[in-house]
């Protein structure tokens, strides 16, 4: 006992009590695993995100830092802790359970991680509703615009229009160039732009981005030729660096309201960052900007619209814009209400459509690109296929036509450009949320548990894991699924994976192989017809035209960065006509 007749001194007493306090703090905010699902030991209250953010620091890719728990841990389903606090998420490393989630199962859906990232800049955008009455009718108002005949007239000419444009520039680059490489990166960055901007206003759109870098370049003397290829070096591989004309302010505006979601991507914390970045004057800049010229389009449109007759046919449609804009009047009609033309949902929707498909074709056709100039043979293969597609164009020695792209199949091309898709990675996660208490190979998935799938690891590029059948889930085991064949080297550009032949007949087969960039199932990529019709004819074109011959290694890495996709750090061609 003490002078004060205390067993223990108050002080040491209150010590005491804070110190089991925190360790029971501690312990409730360490992570809370889900039981039996594979994960790293010994985890700090900061769980996974320590090493996640080493490793995105070191590669710029934290997409295969998921992919490469799955092969530590050597299993197709694991769990991360990467927010503090949080639950954990699980990463699924395998194809056939990937789309049973997306195509079958009812107890996942949009998970709200979408809602984090677009919430902010897009929040009246369908992808990040769950799969309600309101994302149905939004959908309503974009219904149809992937339709075969709708792209056929409004799609096809954007996207042929901005091809040629790109054929017109490569040849002014090719004859300045004298044989060296040049960067890629901001001419497919443009192409796609100029698609999907003439796909969503139509062709009086005004501010084609690749008409000012032809105009730029076509204006280049012979002797600034010289002095390019004198300034840059004299070497036949050091790259010529060819000089950009500047986006006009609106497209400026719109690329840069949607490049906040880069940095929303890369934060742990993506709605504190953007309540942050939303305050800043040049963020706030772009939105007005991009939102006036959003309004200003939708205004045309409704001109144009109202100088049809009430019951017209929607002939007269040349763009999203005017189909949307039909379409509320419409629904407007049958519910009895004002239409509700410049409403945050138009706006928000067409810019979405720039958003979503913008970055991701451009992306991936820059990886085509890359994987055309590695594997020569290919080239030859598709240009061969090609020439016998179109034999008139090639008689007389032209570009096919735009109505000859439309009605020719060419079974090569079609498995190229599903090939490129595969390799290039381009949304190497796609992400689902357990709307209930539910089970995934056999574990227990708590309500709220976000689900990535991966098709940059096993089952997409390595052979898949073993999984126990009994363990799948009943709508799987019953799915009548063909076993895809993993003998061959699944890392290898190989075109020839998606063919098969029938009675000597060379036929595409789109469900050859394992496939996941767009998605899958209901909330699949809305934009996945009017992607491939972009990759098409850009394919076509480009390999008709020029032979992307080698690069030097130290120009071909396979570095990549993630961002709003999954880009190749650097893209260099070395073109040569051979038209
Ligand atoms: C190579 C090009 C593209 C890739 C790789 C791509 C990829 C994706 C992916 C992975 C998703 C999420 C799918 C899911 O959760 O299951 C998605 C959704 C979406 N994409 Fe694409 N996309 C591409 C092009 C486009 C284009 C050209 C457009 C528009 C014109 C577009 C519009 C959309 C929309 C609106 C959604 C949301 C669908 C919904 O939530 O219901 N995408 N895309």
């Amino acid at each position: 006992m003490d002078v004060e007749g205390q067993l223990v001194p108050k002080p040491v007493y209150l010590w005491g009590v804070l110190a089991v306090l925190t360790l029971l703090l501690y312990c409730w905010l360490l992570p809370s695993p889900i039981p039996g699902i594979p994960r790293n030991e010994s985890l700090g209250i900061l769980g996974d995100m320590p090493s996640m953010l080493r490793y995105a620091r070191r590669t710029g890719e934290p997409t295969a830092w998921f992919r490469e728990q799955t092969e530590k841990l050597q299993a197709p389903l694991v769990q991360v802790f990467l927010r503090p606090f949080s639950k954990p998420f699980l990463v699924l490393a395998d194809f056939r359970e990937s789309q049973d989630i997306m195509m079958r199962r009812k107890d996942f859906d949009r998970s709200r991680f979408t809602n984090d990232l677009m919430g902010g800049p897009a929040p009246n955008h369908h992808i990040i509703q769950p799969t309600n009455g309101v994302w149905k009718a939004h959908r309503r108002l974009l219904q149809d615009l992937m339709t075969p005949s709708y792209l056929g007239m409004v799609g096809l000419p954007a996207v042929y229009g901005s091809a040629l444009n790109l054929v017109k520039l490569w040849k002014v680059k090719a004859a300045l160039a004298q044989g060296r490489p040049f960067s890629a990166r901001g001419d497919m960055f443009f192409v796609t732009l100029d698609a999907i901007l003439g796909f969503s206003f139509g062709d009086a759109f005004q501010h084609s981005a690749m008409r000012p870098q032809l105009d730029l370049l076509g204006s280049m003397m012979s002797e600034e030729s010289d002095r390019l290829n004198r300034e840059d070096g004299e070497g036949r591989d050091v790259p010529v660096e060819f000089p950009e004309a500047p986006l006009n302010e609106y497209v400026d505006a719109i690329l840069n309201a949607g490049n906040i979601l880069e940095a929303l991507q890369s934060s742990i914390v993506p709605k504190l960052t953007y309540w942050w970045l939303s305050r800043k004057r040049a963020y706030r800049r772009a939105h007005r900007v991009k939102d006036d010229y959003i309004r200003h389009e939708l205004e045309q449109a409704v001109r144009r619209l109202e100088e049809r007759k009430e019951d017209e046919e929607e002939t007269w449609v040349r763009s999203a814009v005017d189909l949307m804009v039909a379409r509320e009047r419409k629904f407007a009609a049958q519910d009895g209400r004002t239409p509700e033309y410049y409403s945050g949902i138009m706006l928000d929707e067409i810019f979405g459509f720039v958003v979503a498909g913008h970055d991701t074709t451009s992306t991936t056709l820059l990886w085509g690109l890359k994987f055309l100039t590695a594997n020569p043979h290919v080239q030859v293969r598709l240009r061969e296929r090609l020439h016998a597609a179109y034999p008139s164009a090639a008689a007389e020695k032209r570009t096919p036509s735009m109505q000859e792209i439309a009605h020719t199949t060419v079974p090569y091309l079609d498995a190229t450009v599903e090939e490129m898709l595969r390799c290039a990675k381009t949304a190497p996660a796609i992400t689902r949320e357990a709307t209930v208490d539910t089970q995934l190979l056999g574990y227990p998935v708590p309500k709220g548990t976000n689900v990535f799938m991966l098709s940059n690891g096993a089952s997409f590029f390595t052979p898949s894991f073993e999984i126990d059948e009994s363990k799948r889930s009943k709508a799987s085991r019953a799915a009548k699924v063909r076993k895809l064949d993993e003998s061959s080297d699944m890392a290898a550009f190989a075109p020839e994976r998606w063919l098969v032949y029938q009675d000597g007949q060379e036929t595409y087969d789109a469900t050859a192989g394992p496939q996941l960039v767009f998605g899958l199932g209901t909330r699949g990529c809305y934009g996945r017809r009017l992607a491939y019709l972009e990759m098409k004819v850009l394919v076509t074109l480009i390999v008709w035209t020029f032979e992307l011959s080698p690069v030097p290694a130290s120009l071909a890495s396979d570095a990549a960065v993630d961002g709003l996709s999954h880009q190749p750090r650097e893209c260099y061609v070395r073109l040569r006509e051979v038209v």
